[in-house]
């Protein structure tokens, strides 16, 4: 049985990590699993901590490592870009999901059932290879960001939404009812009124194309965004692809249309307003500036130039 070392947010999910963390300890205490465990401090915090810890392993028992997560989509993007070329085998990453979206778990069916993870951690033998992405990011100001990503990197109407939920207390609040998704709902609605459409320039190793009009720019890992919301219910991390979805500026009527299909069986992706492009490799880059969001985490307001390629990474799951 490996050893684990637990990153705990406990901000995420509103406090919802702090919560459980007790009860998840106890468990694992009860099963006999050998772990160390670590609070984040502040925002950013478990890249650099995950990081440092990776670091400090003695290489002979680099191989006995498992780093968990326990906390949202955002922990274990950062603990991943945070200890991901630190030792020459990657070390895997087991996730207990307590976060707001979580939708890195529901993509993977992972559960948040207590008894259920443990019955399932004692039973993993080796890691299972996921689809990631790595991206590197270019602002208007030329500073380039390197980055791997587990779920979606969107540019316009989402990473808006993802901008506005982010700044207000409206999710915490919703939070403590266990309603934090809610928070995404109403700040749609805000954002339907405000985001405009912008220029998006796409070249994949097959093609080229431009929209002038574009609303939602997403790349995507995985099936879901925002907590939920099945934006491409074929994407999958453990295919090897890169999905990028494009709807240009529909008109509300037609916006609340396709929303109906996307959640009602995925129909969203005939229309003729949207464009799904499947690739190995993509570069994709938006005029005027735009909100960007990462995994859930809001990225500011930039012209965004984004190369993108799949990679693998190892999963405790
Ligand atoms: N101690 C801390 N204080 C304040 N913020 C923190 C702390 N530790 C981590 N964070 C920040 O909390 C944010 C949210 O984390 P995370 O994404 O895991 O949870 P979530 O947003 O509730 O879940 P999800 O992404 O699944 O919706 C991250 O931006 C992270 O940097």
């Amino acid at each position: 049985m490996p050893n684990y070392t637990i990153i705990i947010n406990p901000q995420a999910g509103s406090g919802a990590a702090k919560k459980v963390w007790p009860k998840l300890k106890t468990a694992l205490t009860a099963a006999k699993i050998k772990f160390t465990y670590y609070f984040t401090e502040y925002s950013g915090h478990a890249t650099i901590l995950s990081r440092q810890l990776a670091q400090q392993l003695p290489a002979q028992q680099v191989s006995e490592q498992v780093f968990m997560v326990v906390g949202g989509d955002g922990t274990v993007n950062q603990v991943l870009n945070g200890i991901h070329d630190v030792t020459p085998t990657p070390i895997p990453i087991a996730y207990f999901p307590a976060g707001s979206g979580n939708d890195f778990a529901r993509s993977l069916h992972l559960k948040q059932k207590i008894a259920t993870f443990i019955d399932h951690l004692i039973k993993i033998r080796q890691p299972s290879n996921l689809n990631i992405f790595a991206v590197q990011i270019k602002d208007e100001t030329g500073k380039i960001q390197q980055q791997l990503l587990i779920n979606n990197f969107g540019m316009g109407f989402d990473a808006h939404v993802v901008h506005l939920t982010e700044h207000s207390t409206l999710k915490a609040k919703l939070n403590r009812w266990h309603l934090g998704n809610l928070a995404y709902v109403i700040n749609l609605i805000s954002v339907l009124k405000n985001q405009k459409s912008f220029a998006v320039d796409v070249q994949t190793k097959q093609e080229k194309a431009h929209f002038d009009q574009a609303y939602l720019v997403t790349l995507t890992n995985i099936a879901y965004f925002g907590g939920g919301v099945p934006i491409v219910p074929t994407a999958d991390p453990h295919i090897e692809e890169l999905d990028l979805i494009i709807l240009e500026k529909p008109s509300l009527i037609k916006f609340i249309g396709l929303f109906i299909l996307m959640l009602v069986n995925g129909h969203h992706l005939n229309s003729p307003a949207v464009h799904l492009f499947k690739t190995e490799q993509l570069q994709v880059s938006c005029q005027p500036a735009q909100f960007g969001q990462m995994d859930g985490e809001d990225m500011g307001h930039h012209s965004f130039q984004l190369n993108a390629t799949n990679n693998q990474y190892p999963f405790w799951i």
